[in-house]
């Protein structure tokens, strides 16, 4: 039995030596590289934090102490370390543990992450209740440098700064991102780091004071004991400081006695304290090391040479987006991309480079994302700001505010929409449908496959005015792709089977379920019509209230939370019509949805054929169901 198998919870690190813990580190790293080979997941940013998370555990007392993660992909070694090593072959998988904190996994995950830029403010939360209530615990935040470009971190900083709140946070300084960092910060985050005037400097000092009869050697001992104060004159970690912080750095992330020696430090010391730590992402695997941005969120590979395994599918939407803006890039210059910090996540990565000069990664920083392309477009360009639907949630008065109250040329490209597999809760992109379709003068629509994506790209590109489309974190249908691009008509739905008993609704790529469900009907003597919406909005009213006058029977099935979608829109329609007799069943998410993959999820809440038929019998058009039905469900 090695070491790692033996720690139960934090306290059982305190007493390990030095070499232990080299040991257990390196047990820590065989660990995560032999789960995440087949789960897939966070392995660069986990192989990064092993030993800062290690000398967390050892210097801290979680649970009276408070840790918070930032995005908290990177908790895994906290996992393995706070009684879940047993458990840890199941993370992101369907009913497994989660691979971001998790309060109802443990008391060692005190607070909940996956969106940016959060840690700090929940940090300055916790002291601040720690305060009023006369507690005594720290409180500590672990924030990457990506995550530090992200506004909410200002605004925490700020406040914590102003207010001298006793929290320390742990600036873990990779250089990346998802992608090499970008922005400001970063680049002065790079200066620290590498500051070569700051050894030197010290030097040259300790060395005048030697050369001061008598006193100098006392003076020079004691301004190398004062390191920190030493370092207020030379290193110009002064952002942090004049925000209120002490700053303590850069140090070597991965030196586990230094680490344990500063965050003792930062321990006592009053008010906000900043400790800058420098470390690899990937660290101690070559294929990571070599490769942090493919190996931030990967699939399975092979453990042994980190070769990726590759399932064949057709391309995903995420790519023949990326094409197709390429294509459009070529013969229209005043198409202009933006990502925030995702630029191969969103498939823009072929656009940055054909053209870089109308390419924009702004960091994690999707507010300024979408002004930002408000702006552009007033400035007489064409911005397509392309962020999955999850963080767009980060965007949501840019877009009403900025954006649609203003009717300003933009193009929202709203990837991974519906459930997007392991990353669970914090990132399925389930309410897009109800907070964007409630904005007035947004175009709001959803391609059934690939194909329609390029043609509904073309249509967004030559349309003036703010306009939105959402597509899956999923392979196409493997359709053929039509040339030329075609515009579709703004706001009209297609009919892709006729039929007088049901009428079938689908948005996006549950328009496939639609259509395999009602062969399915068909088999039982139900006649069910097949529609293609297209547009949230505007809706497509005419098609939908003939369809439903025609066969007084509408399902509606959609990648997305009941509450405020596509099926209330309609519901809102046959209200707003005072159409009567027409029964609706709705199929989509009735809250939060867990993690697991696309297929498992549809399946679990009811989008699927079987999902239809259960809904067809509610409606009393059919009465019972063969085991066969249930074989197809939407998504890949
Ligand atoms: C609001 C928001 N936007 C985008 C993301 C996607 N995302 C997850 S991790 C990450 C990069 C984080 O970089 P950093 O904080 O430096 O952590 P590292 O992975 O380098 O340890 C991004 C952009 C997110 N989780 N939240
Ligand atoms: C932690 C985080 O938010 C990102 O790494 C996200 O997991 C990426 O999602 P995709 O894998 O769908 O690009
Ligand atoms: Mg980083």
């Amino acid at each position: 039995m090695g070491l790692l198998e033996k720690i139960h919870e934090p306290k059982d690190l305190r007493s390990l030596d030095f070499t232990e813990l080299n040991t257990l580190a390196q047990e820590i790293r065989k660990q995560m590289i032999d789960v995440i080979s087949k789960n897939g997941g966070h392995l660069a940013p986990n192989l990064g934090v092993v030993e800062l998370t290690i000398a967390l555990h050892r210097i801290f007392d979680s649970p009276n102490d408070k840790l918070i993660w930032d995005v908290g992909h990177q908790t895994y070694v906290h996992k393995l370390l706070t009684g879940r090593f047993d458990r840890f072959s199941t993370i992101r998988q369907y009913q497994g543990i989660s691979g971001f904190p998790k309060r109802s996994e443990s008391v060692h995950d005190c607070f909940e992450t996956g969106h940016s830029s959060t840690s700090i403010s929940a940090a300055v939360g916790f002291a601040k209740a720690r305060d009023v209530l006369r507690e005594h615990h720290h409180v500590v935040a672990v924030i990457g440098d990506g995550a530090m470009t992200g506004g909410m971190a200002f605004e925490a900083l700020n406040h914590a700064g102003h207010t001298e709140t006793n929290i320390i946070v742990i600036l873990n300084d990779n250089e990346m991102s998802i992608s090499p960092n970008v922005g400001a910060m970063s680049s002065y985050l790079n200066r620290l780091r590498t500051d070569p005037l700051y050894d030197k400097r010290k030097e040259e000092i300790e060395e005048l004071l030697k050369r001061i009869p008598g006193i100098g050697s006392k003076v020079a001992k004691m301004v190398a004991k004062a390191k920190d104060s030493l370092k207020y004159l030379l290193v110009p970690g002064l952002i942090f400081e004049e925000l209120g912080f002490t700053y303590l750095g850069p140090i070597d992330g991965h030196d586990q006695a230094l680490l344990e020696e500063v965050l003792d430090q930062a321990k006592h010391k009053k008010g906000p304290v900043l400790v800058h730590v420098v470390t690899c992402k990937g660290k101690g695997f070559k294929p990571a090391e070599d490769n942090p941005d493919v190996f931030h969120g990967v699939g399975p590979f092979n453990p042994e040479n980190g070769k990726i395994i590759k399932k064949p599918a057709p391309p995903t939407y995420t790519a023949i987006f990326g094409d197709t803006l390429c294509t459009l890039g070529k013969e229209n210059p005043k198409i202009v991309a933006i990502s925030a910090a995702m630029p191969s996540g969103t498939g823009l990565k072929d656009f940055a480079a054909k053209f870089p000069d109308r390419f924009f990664d702004v960091g994690i920083a999707e507010q300024h994302a979408v002004t930002f392309a408000a702006g552009l477009a007033f400035g007489g360009l064409k911005p397509v700001v392309a962020i999955y639907s999850t963080f767009y949630q980060r965007a949501y008065d840019q877009v009403l505010h900025d954006v649609c109250l203003q009717n300003a040329n933009v193009v929202l490209a709203i990837d991974r929409a519906g459930v997007v597999g392991d990353d669970g809760p914090t990132h399925h992109g389930v309410f897009d449908i109800a907070f964007f379709r409630i904005i007035p003068n947004l175009v709001f629509m959803a391609p059934k496959d690939e194909n329609e994506l390029r043609h509904m790209l073309y249509t967004a590109i030559n349309y003036d005015g703010p306009i939105a489309l959402r597509y899956p974190r999923s392979a196409g249908q493997g359709v053929p792709l039509e040339e030329p691009l075609r515009e579709i008509p703004i706001g009209k739905g297609e009919v892709l089977r006729e039929g007088s008993d049901v009428t079938l609704i689908g948005i996006g790529p549950t328009v496939h379920t639609c259509l395999s469900a009602a062969q399915e009907l068909r088999h039982r003597g139900i006649d069910a019509a097949v529609i293609n919406l297209r547009f949230i909005t505007p809706l497509d009213r005419e098609l939908i209230l003939y369809y439903a006058r025609q066969t007084k029977n509408l399902i509606t099935i959609e990648d997305h939370v009941l509450k405020g979608g596509m099926g209330s829109a309609i519901l809102e329609l046959l209200e707003e019509e005072g159409i009567q007799g027409v029964n609706v069943e709705r199929l989509g998410y009735t809250g939060f949805v867990e993690q697991g993959s696309i297929p498992q999820l549809q399946m679990s809440q009811g989008l699927s054929v079987k999902g239809i038929i259960q809904a067809a019998e509610r409606l009393n058009i059919v009465h019972s169901i063969p085991k066969s039905a249930d074989k197809v469900s939407v998504g890949k």
